[in-house]
């Protein structure tokens, strides 16, 4: 029920709020983006909301959600059955200390996030209870952004960080969050707060290394490609190709920094299925770096699709180059000088076709694997159909990059011009890593590897760890 715009918007004269039937009230100080979004939320979730605004006659009531009111902040508190959230900057805590006693007995909700990382003062969330020593302080919500909230993703995958050192308020925004559709995390009291407010300062945590990792190979890639076309041919024969810095040797590294990162997605599955059937169990921990490495395969297949999409479209835009056409016509002025009427090469016509079909195909299966990546759509999937999705239809993507590789090198391989300064071609250096996996994938498909393989990770040991005190220890920690 939309409330007319309040006649008073003198904070000390309270009107009795309009109770309507429906869900418990929630009070909001603070009329901003914040509370915006979470009434939005929380309206779409069966509550009450009760926004308070140092002036509420300035405030745009449809901003708001349908049934929120619109009071002064302490007409607010005072509407709020228990939970109040502070959707103001920690800056202007010390501004509601007016309502201090209408806040008594009350759940408040901190929501602020740290300005900056390794503060050495209190966090906002502790400042917040030293204000209101007689309120139930509760940190929470402040790692979820608005557009987040009000995206409405009602999938319980999104995490919300929550502490306190009151448990009765702990537990009443840990269920709220639940009705919210969160999955709340109990971090403990409230001196976990200054840690939960730096969370959402980190970017990207889990980025940094397959990022690196995808610029190294593209530097390596590019740089070999300068080196053997453009650097070595100049300095010998003084040949100018530095027009082909920009785009084609651009276009050069893409698709084998695409396709070496696809392999490194499959890699550390390999080697944690060698580690196991070596150790005859799945009970012993892998070592650090690979279970890091398994935990960011997500992220370097995404990074290897980002790669193929650009060489995708670099590559439709190979032909709209001034240099492209240079050059047809010069090679269609040296044809018509040596009198040849038909240049159709049978060989080079089924070359380009298979070396380009494999290449579309390969990238539309990289694209269904990063689709199903998102969690709302991964979520959709069972077990059965996920394991077939990015395992099954994975290795499907990487054998028909390799093949668009193989095709697009066809013999050249075996000609001498392919080394010129002994420098091998660089799609061969590209295959390496792919080949070694899919092969790696063929020997593990082997049945008496297989067999063993799922006895084991079904809970088989081997006969040296079939020990009682085994029963209890740890599990891997990535899936493979
Ligand atoms: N926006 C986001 O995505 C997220 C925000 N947060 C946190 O939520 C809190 C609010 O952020 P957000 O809604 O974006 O900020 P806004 O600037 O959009 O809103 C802040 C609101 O605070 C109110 N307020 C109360 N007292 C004062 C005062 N003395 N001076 C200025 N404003 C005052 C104002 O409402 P009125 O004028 O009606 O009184 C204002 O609209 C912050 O602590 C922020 O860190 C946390 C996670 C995500
Ligand atoms: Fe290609």
């Amino acid at each position: 029920m939309k409330t007319p715009l309040l006649a008073s918007s003198a904070p000390d004269a309270p009107e009795p709020l309009p109770r309507c039937p429906g869900g418990p009230v929630i009070g909001i100080i603070g009329s901003g983006d914040f509370s915006r979004s979470l009434s939005i939320r929380l309206v779409a979730s069966g509550f009450r909301v009760v926004v308070g605004s140092r002036d509420p006659s300035r405030v745009p009531i449809g901003l708001f959600p349908d049934g929120v009111e619109l009071r002064s902040q302490g007409e607010a508190v005072d509407g709020a059955e228990r939970v109040v959230f502070a959707a103001v900057y920690p800056e202007h805590y010390h501004t509601l200390v007016g309502l201090r006693e209408r806040l008594a007995g009350k759940v408040l909700v901190d929501v602020s996030n740290a300005a900056r990382m390794n503060r050495v003062e209190r966090s906002n969330a502790e400042k917040l209870a030293e204000l209101f020593p007689q309120s139930g302080v509760v940190k929470a919500f402040n790692v979820v952004s608005a557009w987040a909230l009000q995206g409405g993703a009602h999938d319980g995958s999104r995490q919300v960080l929550i502490c306190s050192d009151c448990s009765d308020s702990k537990a009443a925004v840990l269920q709220l969050s639940r009705r919210l559709g969160f999955s709340p995390v109990d971090v403990g009291g409230l001196c976990a707060s200054r840690e939960v407010e730096e969370a959402p300062l980190h970017l990207f945590p889990t980025w940094g290394g397959p990022v690196l990792v995808t610029f190294l190979l593209f530097l390596f890639f590019y740089g070999y490609t300068f080196i053997r076309r453009v650097l070595l041919p100049f300095i010998d024969k003084g040949e100018n190709n530095f027009t082909q810095l920009p785009l084609v040797a651009v276009n050069r590294a893409l698709p084998a920094v695409a396709l070496v990162t696809l392999a490194l997605v499959y890699l550390p599955g390999l080697a944690a299925a060698v580690l196991q059937l070596g150790r005859g169990t799945k009970y012993q921990r892998f070592p650090v770096w690979l279970d890091v490495w398994l935990c960011r395969r997500k992220q370097l297949g995404l990074l290897s699709f980002l790669c193929a999409g650009l060489h995708a479209v670099y590559s439709l835009c190979l032909t709209l180059r001034r240099a492209a056409g240079y050059t047809l016509l010069n090679a269609a002025y040296r044809q018509v000088k040596a009198g040849v009427e038909n240049s159709w090469v049978e060989q080079q016509v089924w070359r380009s076709d298979l070396y380009l079909s494999c290449g579309i195909l390969g990238f539309g299966v990289l694209a269904l694997l990063a689709v199903t990546s998102l969690p709302s759509v991964g979520n959709a999937l069972n077990w059965r159909e996920f394991t077939f999705v990015q395992s099954g239809l994975g290795y499907a993507a990487l054998t028909l990059s390799v093949m668009h590789t193989l095709f697009f090198g066809w013999d050249f391989a075996f000609l001498p011009e392919a080394y010129p300064y002994f420098l091998p071609p660089m799609y061969l250096l590209a295959l390496v890593l792919p080949c070694v996996v899919l092969v790696g994938r063929l020997v593990l498909a082997l049945p008496c590897l297989t067999v063993r393989l799922t006895k084991i990770r079904r809970g088989w040991e081997s006969a040296r760890h079939r020990r009682p005190e085994n029963l209890d220890a740890p599990g891997h920690c990535g899936d493979v």
